[in-house]
């Protein structure tokens, strides 16, 4: 069934109400075979008061975890990795608990607890103190284990940054090659992903670029510029730099399954509910939305200092849409953003 044509005056009017509460600037970009929609609205640099362009490059955060998801299931589809292996398999330094598989850890099932809550309990000054650090993969998972899990490995749904900080050291374990090669080989190149990166530890992004500005806990201080960071914090939970057209043709690839062979698609498009009113999954590193015309979109969201992201296509793969607004420790905002799926898929605004 053809979906509503998107509601591109909707989707302004959700950029101006993420304005309103203290975005500088959001874009949205909508791709539908070869028509493309185009939002922008505000600033992608405030300083130099630079208008935003939906052509722009940005920090996508968590929506990395759907690129490193695919790379773990293409090495599962080539017979290296079980997906219900234990983790301890494939890991240098073993976890606390020999009952965690790598579907755990994909799934956000294993209990691992999020070190980035202690790490950014205090929003800027935590920002500031890992801004540029690098990390290597144990340190991070060493933060988590000094904490107790938070569930029994299988028993319960809890969203952590570890899992995928896990998932990255075994793919390197594995292959003995850096993430940032098979995020290259397997999908960036083949995909042509021109505008799409991992560049970790450097700090800066190349080409042009929306800035980031970090919303302080104090909500009357301005707003930080907090374009520059190693992201190492993150590396395969976070650190991949994309934009909106690239983010739309990595998930269309993905959903009409010019990615992954069926049956290591069928198991990341296998959903389990996350919230009561089952309008919100989670799969193998990926998010499940049913939005409010009854359409599910499959995608993911992202949070990195200064910039908040949603990516998300249909289950074909036939429409695709990314957003992003450059800021962040803003909720209001990030709801705001969210309603962009609705008014893309759904051709209404759900307000
Ligand atoms: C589950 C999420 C929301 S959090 C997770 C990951 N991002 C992080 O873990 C960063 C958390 C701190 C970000 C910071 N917030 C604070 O410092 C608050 N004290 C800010 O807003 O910039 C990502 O991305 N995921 C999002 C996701 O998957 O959508």
């Amino acid at each position: 069934p053809s979906l509503p044509a998107p509601d591109v005056a909707a989707v302004a009017a959700v950029h101006r109400t993420a304005l309103s509460q203290g975005a500088p600037g959001a874009l949205t970009r909508i791709d539908e075979g070869p028509r493309s929609y185009h939002v922008a609205t505000g600033e992608a640099d405030t300083a130099a008061h630079t208008p935003m362009d939906t052509g722009r490059r940005f920090r996508v955060g968590s929506v990395s975890k759907t690129f490193t998801t695919v790379v773990l299931l293409q090495l599962v589809a080539e017979g290296t990795i079980d997906l219900d292996a234990p983790a301890n398999r494939y890991l240098p330094e073993p976890l606390p608990d020999e009952r965690i598989t790598v579907r755990h850890l994909l799934s956000h099932r294993s209990g691992l607890y999020d070190y980035t809550n202690d790490m950014f309990y205090n929003t800027v000054p935590g920002f500031e103190a890992v801004r540029n650090k690098v990390f290597s993969y144990q340190e991070l998972l060493d933060l988590s284990t000094a904490k107790p899990l938070n569930n029994a490995p299988g028993a319960a749904y809890s969203y952590s940054n570890t899992n995928f900080v896990a998932l990255g050291a075994i793919i390197e374990q594995v292959t003995g090659t850096p993430v940032a090669t098979h995020y290259g080989q397997r999908i960036f190149t083949p995909l042509r992903l021109k505008n799409t990166s991992y560049v970790h530890p450097r700090t800066t992004l190349s080409g042009t670029y929306a800035r980031g500005y970090l919303r302080q806990d104090d909500t009357t201080l301005p707003l930080v510029d907090s374009t520059e960071q190693t992201v190492s914090w993150a590396q395969s939970a976070g650190a991949v730099i994309s934009n909106a057209k690239d983010l739309n043709r990595f998930f269309s690839a993905l959903l009409s399954g010019k990615l992954l062979p069926e049956e290591q698609l069928r198991e990341m498009t296998t959903m389990v509910p996350v919230t009561a009113d089952g309008k919100q999954s989670y799969g193998l590193g990926l998010r499940g939305r049913t939005l409010s015309c009854g359409t599910t979109v499959y995608g993911h969201t992202g949070t990195v200092q200064g910039y908040y992201t949603y990516a998300f296509t249909t289950s074909d793969g036939r429409r695709s849409m990314a957003s992003l607004a450059n800021t962040s420790n803003n909720g209001t905002v990030n709801t705001t953003l969210g309603a962009t799926l609705d008014a893309s898929f759904c051709g209404t605004d759900p307000a």
